[in-house]
């Protein structure tokens, strides 16, 4: 498990929250050469393009969240939270007594996910018309745990700036791997005695309905799945 990491200056700014777009952010500049409206994006497409996006690294414990999170991290030059770090201690408690956490002991640690993951959002300065983007470490195991992060329930909540937009990177990876990997891990509070209910509880993501969703073999080198990590985040920023 890594330390939360703090979110660097440049993402900070004292703007107080707005309930409007922008003015650089409602209108479409124009060239007085470009006179086509074909030549110029809709300020919807101007909007979509700086949504905050929020990229929660998902999948079992001990697939890699914390180490590739991290990697990605440092990378794309982008701040990076682990999930762990969002738990109630009750939950930590009890994950470290080897007791699998339920639906309800999950729901308020991923609604917390998601509005920190707002909060540093609205936040982010928009500078040079850099889209914000916020890397997350979360288990995400269910469809209804991904549908509580990607919080479309608050996409027309005024309060934020922007509401940021969510999108998965599975690593996925066999039981095989799985096990040697946390078998092999000291001093984490999720042993390996947890990586059946784990397995138990995960849903896969189905890629053909969840289209924000971008998987990853882990059963390679950690430079490997880095590597693939960052593309794959690329093309879901894409979206
Ligand atoms: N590609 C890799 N090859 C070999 N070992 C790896 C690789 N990726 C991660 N590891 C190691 O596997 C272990 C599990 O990784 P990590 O702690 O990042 O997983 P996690 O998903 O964050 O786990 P948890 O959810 O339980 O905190 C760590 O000891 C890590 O160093
Ligand atoms: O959903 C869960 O069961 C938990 O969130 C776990 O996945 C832990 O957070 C993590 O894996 C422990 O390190």
């Amino acid at each position: 498990m890594l330390t939360t990491l703090s979110v660097p200056l440049a993402y900070i700014s004292t703007r107080p929250r707005h309930a409007t777009l922008p003015a650089q952010m409602a209108t479409v500049p124009r060239s007085p050469n470009s006179l086509s409206v074909s030549n110029v994006m809709s300020s919807e497409q101007t909007m979509q393009s700086k949504r905050p996006a929020l990229v929660i690294i998902m999948g079992t414990s001990g697939c890699g969240k914390s180490t590739i999170g991290e990697g990605l991290a440092a990378t794309l030059e982008v701040p990076f939270i682990d999930g762990d770090n969002l738990h109630p201690q009750s939950n930590v408690d009890k994950m470290s007594r080897g007791e699998p956490l339920t639906d309800q002991d999950r729901e308020p640690w991923l609604q917390r996910i998601h509005k920190h993951a707002q909060e540093l959002s609205d936040a982010a300065e928009n500078r040079n018309s850099k889209r914000p983007v916020i890397l997350i470490a979360c288990s995400a195991l269910k469809k209804i745990y991904r549908d509580t992060l990607r919080g479309e329930e608050h996409v027309n909540d005024d309060t934020h700036f922007l509401p940021i937009q969510t999108f998965f990177l599975y690593l996925k990876g066999s039981r095989e791997a799985l096990q040697k990997r946390m078998a092999a891990r000291k001093g984490h509070f999720m042993t390996e005695r947890m990586l059946a209910s784990q397995l138990q509880t995960l849903e896969e993501p189905d890629l053909s309905t969840e289209k924000d969703v971008r998987e990853v073999d882990i059963d390679r080198s950690r430079e490997e799945v880095l590597a693939e990590a960052v593309a794959a985040t690329q093309t879901l920023l894409d979206l």
